[in-house]
């Protein structure tokens, strides 16, 4: 049963906060938002058989000064990513606004400027494809095209090759501009280093650089940065924090970020709209009003009478993001909620993917499935993984190089700071990386190249005995395949093959499109709700087609970054790579993946009152599932590589973590063992971090 509190949200209206005072002499608003709907699609175009077009944020009223004092900075702060586009799309003038007159951006007409071109917009996904979009391989051949483009030459947007003369006269900065952009976004020793090259964090720090210079520097009003700190290690988003305010409150240009729930919110926002998962903007204004209202609607749901008679219960979808925001906002200290009763409940305390605070269970080691012994990556004298020297377990003495042995049954978190090395590591072992033939690496206890008495080992070897997902697979990923058959991929050489499939491999598709149905078809059927995916498996009611008609390319960047976790696990196979897999994801639908990653269709997440809760499937249905379940989650047999600058997405499994180095700095990776799951314990992730005794960092 489910239960909901009608009129904790019967407020729907949005709660305007009171608005700063303008000066007398500003100029108009850069945008003006009056009483408005949005459509993605004109609403009298809809009909039964299109797809759903509801309106978003009805209703709004909002307007952001192109000059105020005391200053202001405004963010949206929103759990759903689309929600969070959306809203800095109709910043821009994007999308159908109704009526069509209640949006307008008087301070850029009183300049004969554009939104268009005078309000930017900077997006990170599928950062790698925008770069042009080489295979990862292609990333570490030795010798670039010449035709790639360099870093200065991507900043500008001067790419072709003949460029016009008006093009540069255009796009080139005014001087200094371009030298003081590098500096602060601190890309100076990459400027003449192909783009294809950067690392992630440095591809993101080149986009936001490519937006302050466009049009040479001159053009930019405001700056639209979509979630700009996904995937950032925490110092460079400090860094990168710091920057922004500068730019911000010198108005050049004016900044507008999204935010998602769990980022530290920069202490130099002074105002928020928060929207949730509806679309809908439930409170604006002054950033402290807005969290004192969160706060309230987050301990009303916490002392909810109705709730707390009811804590076996699932919580209405609107009370569970709510509740989520909250605590969210109160571990990080933006607002002290006041304690509530404690429960008295005899239910141990899990994480959300099942593991206990304190884990005492082991799981056999076997054999060795990656051994890096003394390896040193190199382009030209610069070394960008291994340059060091490292205590091994073996000799005991300090030895040159990475040596690293990954075996079957443990589960690796592997982290860093931006361009520390990482993918790297990672291209070593799916064999992308050119240096595997001569560097000392074994994958499977057998080299690339054959050795005295035994064959070297194919890549095709390789690739079939792993699954793998990153931003780098998902961006070169073929957008044209069916959603089923991205899954049958997982059977195939590359994704463009014919995969080989039997009984077992059509009942996991199965088992997957239908325990994420919710997530993965943009258009459900209306009654869709009503029976959950383990029972509806067992009642053999799950209608798929939608998997075949639905194209990988008309997902939302979450749904395809599920599709493609999912294609990395679906055949258990011997070593699962989920390099940052879950950032873009959505906070409810990266919980759903990392408990399936753990414990597959055995467990389903409950949101009850007191808090989400692990629950064995079988409970829910009634003892004897165990023969239907398809897939179990991870095995023994198998070994769990994860990459993520983000604690929420680090999976509770990990226990083993080796943090490298910063580039050039010589000293030897950090390495330890977990006792438990990080998302339970700050102090977990500090101690990766080396910052035992000070805040977290996220
Ligand atoms: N072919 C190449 N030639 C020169 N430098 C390269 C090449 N390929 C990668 N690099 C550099 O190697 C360093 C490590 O990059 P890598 O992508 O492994 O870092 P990372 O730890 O994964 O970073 P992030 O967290 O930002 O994703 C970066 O400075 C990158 O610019």
């Amino acid at each position: 049963m489910r239960i909901t509190t009608p009129n904790l949200f019967s407020r729907t209206r949005t709660k305007h906060l009171p608005p700063t005072r303008h000066l007398s002499t500003s100029p108009p608003p850069i945008l003006s938002i009056q009483n408005a709907t949005f459509y993605l699609h004109h609403p009298s175009l809809s009909s039964p058989s299109s797809p759903p077009n509801p309106p978003f944020f009805p209703n709004l009223t909002l307007t952001l000064p192109s000059l105020s004092s005391p200053h202001q900075t405004w963010a949206i702060l929103s759990p759903s990513s689309i929600i969070r586009t959306l809203f800095l799309q109709i910043l821009r003038g994007q999308h159908l606004c109704f009526p069509p007159t209640a949006r307008s951006h008087p301070y850029l007409t009183s300049r004969h400027q554009v939104p268009d071109t005078a309000i930017s917009y900077v997006g990170f996904n599928g950062e790698r494809q925008r770069f042009g979009g080489a295979y990862l391989s292609a990333r570490y051949e030795s010798r670039v095209e010449e035709t790639d483009f360099s870093l200065r030459m991507y900043l500008t947007g001067i790419e072709g090759l003949n460029p016009g003369e008006e093009v540069v006269r255009e796009r080139t900065p005014e001087r200094g501009v371009l030298e003081r952009v590098v500096k602060d976004l601190e890309l100076e020793r990459f400027l003449e280093s192909p783009v294809s090259l950067l690392s992630n964090g440095q591809s993101r720090r080149a986009r936001i650089g490519r937006a302050l210079l466009a049009g040479g520097g001159r053009g930019t009003e405001m700056l639209c940065l979509d979630a700009p700190f996904i995937g950032l290690d925490p110092f460079v988003s400090k860094h990168i924090s710091s920057v922004l305010q500068r730019l911000a409150e010198a108005n050049a240009p004016r900044i507008v970020l999204s935010l998602r729930p769990q980022d530290v919110i920069p202490e130099w926002i002074t105002h928020i709209v928060y929207a949730g998962e509806d679309g809908k903007v439930d409170a604006l204004g002054p950033k402290e009003e807005v969290f004192r209202y969160l706060k309230q609607q987050y301990e009303d749901i916490e002392q909810s009478p109705v709730s707390r008679q009811n804590p076996e219960h699932d919580l209405d979808p609107k009370l569970v993001e709510i509740r989520e925001v909250g605590r969210h906002l109160s571990e990080k200290g933006d607002f002290e909620a006041d304690p509530t009763e404690p429960q008295t409940t005899s239910i141990p305390i899990l994480s959300r993917d099942g593991y206990p605070q304190t884990d005492t269970s082991t799981t056999p080691l076997g054999a060795p499935v990656v051994e890096m012994e003394g390896v040193n990556i190199k382009y030209g004298s610069t070394s960008v993984l291994g340059n060091w020297t490292q205590s091994t377990t073996s000799s005991g003495n300090p030895t040159s190089g990475l040596w690293w042995t990954v075996r079957q049954g443990q589960r690796w978190g592997i982290f860093g700071p931006n361009g520390s090395g990482k993918t790297t590591l990672l291209s070593l072992v799916t064999s992308d990386h050119p240096q595997t033939y001569s560097a000392p690496v074994r994958i499977f206890q057998r080299s690339r190249l054959p050795t005295p008495g035994e064959p070297g080992i194919t890549i095709f070897d390789i690739q079939a005995r792993m699954g793998h997902s990153s931003p780098e697979v998902h961006a070169l990923f073929p957008k044209n395949l069916s959603v089923r058959r991205t899954l049958e991929s997982a059977w195939s050489d590359t994704p463009i093959m014919k995969p080989k499939l039997d009984g077992e491999a059509g009942r996991r598709v199965d088992a997957c499109l239908s325990w994420f149905k919710a997530e993965l078809n943009p258009n459900p059927p209306s009654n869709s709700a009503a029976l959950s995916p383990s029972i509806e498996v067992k009642l053999g009611n799950g209608n798929l087609d939608w998997a075949t008609n639905i194209l990988f390319g008309e997902l939302s960047f979450s749904s395809q970054r599920v599709l493609l976790f999912l294609r990395a696990t679906i055949r258990n196979p011997e070593i699962v790579i989920l390099d940052e897999a879950f950032s873009g994801m959505d906070d409810l639908v990266r919980d759903k993946c990392l408990l399936f990653l753990s414990r597959g269709e055995t467990m389903r997440l409950h949101y009850h009152e007191t808090g989400p809760r692990p629950v064995e499937v079988d409970v829910e249905m009634g003892a004897g599932n165990g023969d239907r379940v398809a897939i179990r989650g991870l095995m023994e047999h198998q070994a769990l590589l994860v990459v993520s600058h983000s604690r929420q997405e680090v999976p509770g499994c990990v226990r083993e973590w080796i943090c490298l180095p910063e580039a050039g700095m010589g000293t030897p990776p950090r390495m330890g063992r977990w006792d438990g799951p990080v998302e339970l314990s700050a102090r977990r992730w500090s101690e990766v971090w080396g910052l035992e005794g000070e805040s977290s960092p996220g």
